[in-house]
C-alpha cells in the first residue's frame, strides 16, 4: 500500500522551500502528500517579503481533518514560524501521532530572512523535540539549540550531544554552511555516523533543508532505520542540488531540483 507522508510548514510561493518543496519530494519518492500549512510566506529565490501565520484554530483543523480520515506512515515539521504554532502542533502530535516525526527546526532562510520568532525556540526544547525520531538542524540551528559555538567537526560532535539531551531519538547537524564541505553527523545516543558529502559549487541551494527532512520522512515511512534514511537522503538531495547546479530558476538561490529523480530506476537508489 502506498505510504503516506505528513509535512507541517510554511508555504513558499515561489516553490523552491517549505510545503511545495516538501511535496514535490514526497512525489518523486513515490509516497502520498499531505500538508498542514502553518504560515503563508510571500517569498522567491531572492528573499522572503511577508509572513502571515496561520490562526491556531486553522492548523489544529488542518491536523484534525488529516487524521481522522488518513493516518500519516511519517510526519516532518518544518517553519513553525512562532511560539504558540509549536504548541499547537506539539499537543496534537503528543496525543494523535504514532509515526516517525522528523523535526526541521528551520530558524532562519539562506537569504537571511528570520523564519521564527526568538520565543518560540523553548517550545521547541521543551515540547517537539523530546517527541523527534530525528530533528535536523544545520549549524546555526544547532548553536542555538546547543547554546555552544560551532566552528569544527569536533564541535558539531558535541552539539549533537547536547541536543540529543532534549530527548529525540537521534540528530542530524546538517554541514551544508560549512566552507569546503557538505558534510553532516549523525547521533543516535551511541554511535556517530557521518555523511561526507562534496560541496557541490551552486548558489542555486533553495529548499536543501525541507528537502533533505522531507526525504529523511519517505525513507521512515518505509521502514527504514534512521541511519539508512540518512544515507538515502542526502544521496536523493546531491542529485536534486547537483541538477540544480545546471537547471537554474528565478534570479536568486534558485531551487533543487526533484526533477533528477523521475524515470531512475528505484532499485538503484536503495
Ligand atoms: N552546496 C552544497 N553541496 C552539497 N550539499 C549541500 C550543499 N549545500 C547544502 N548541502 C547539503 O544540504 C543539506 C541541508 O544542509 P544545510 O544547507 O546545512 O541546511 P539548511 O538548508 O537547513 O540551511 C545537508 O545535507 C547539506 O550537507
Ligand atoms: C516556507 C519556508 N520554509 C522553509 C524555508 C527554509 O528552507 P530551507 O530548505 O531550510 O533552507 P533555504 O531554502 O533557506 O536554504 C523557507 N525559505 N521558506
Amino acid at each position: 500500500m502506498i505510504k503516506k507522508c505528513l509535512t507541517i510548514a510554511g508555504s513558499d510561493s515561489s516553490g523552491g522551500a517549505g510545503v511545495q518543496a516538501d511535496l514535490k519530494t514526497f512525489s518523486a519518492l513515490g509516497t502520498y502528500g499531505m500538508s498542514c500549512i502553518s504560515a503563508l510566506t510571500a517569498q522567491n529565490t531572492q528573499g522572503v517579503d511577508k509572513v502571515e501565520n496561520v490562526s491556531q484554530a486553522m492548523i489544529r483543523g488542518q491536523l484534525a481533518a488529516i487524521y481522522s480520515d488518513i493516518v500519516p506512515d511519517a510526519v516532518k515539521t518544518g517553519m513553525l514560524s512562532c511560539r504558540e504554532t509549536v504548541e499547537t502542533v506539539a499537543g496534537f502530535l503528543e496525543s494523535h501521532n504514532q509515526a516517525p516525526l522528523v523535526v526541521d527546526p528551520v530558524m532562519v532562510a539562506t537569504t537571511g530572512a528570520r523564519l521564527l520568532d526568538e520565543e518560540a525556540i523553548i517550545s521547541y526544547k521543551e515540547r517537539l523535540i523530546p517527541l523527534a525520531t530525528l530533528v535536523t538542524p544545520n549549524i546555526p540551528e544547532a548553536e542555538v539549540l546547543s547554546g555552544m559555538a560551532i566552528h569544527t567537526e569536533e564541535d558539531m560532535k558535541q552539539a549533537a550531544e547536547k541536543i540529543m539531551g532534549l530527548g529525540p531519538k537521534a540528530v542530524l547537524i546538517k554541514g551544508g554552511h560549512k566552507v569546503h564541505d557538505a558534510t553532516d553527523f549523525l547521533y543516535d545516543g551511541e554511535t556517530f555516523h557521518v555523511f561526507r558529502g562534496e560541496k557541490i559549487d551552486t548558489e542555486n541551494t533553495h529548499g536543501t533543508g525541507c528537502t533533505l527532512s522531507s526525504a529523511l520522512a519517505v525513507y521512515l515511512a518505509q521502514g527504514y532505520s534512521v541511519v539508512r534514511a540518512a544515507a538515502l537522503a542526502k544521496k536523493y538531495l546531491t542529485g536534486a542540488i547537483r541538477k540544480a547546479a545546471v537547471e537554474k530558476v528565478g534570479h536568486g538561490h534558485g531551487p533543487v531540483s526533484h526533477f533528477w529523480f523521475y524515470g531512475n530506476d528505484w532499485g538503484k537508489m536503495k
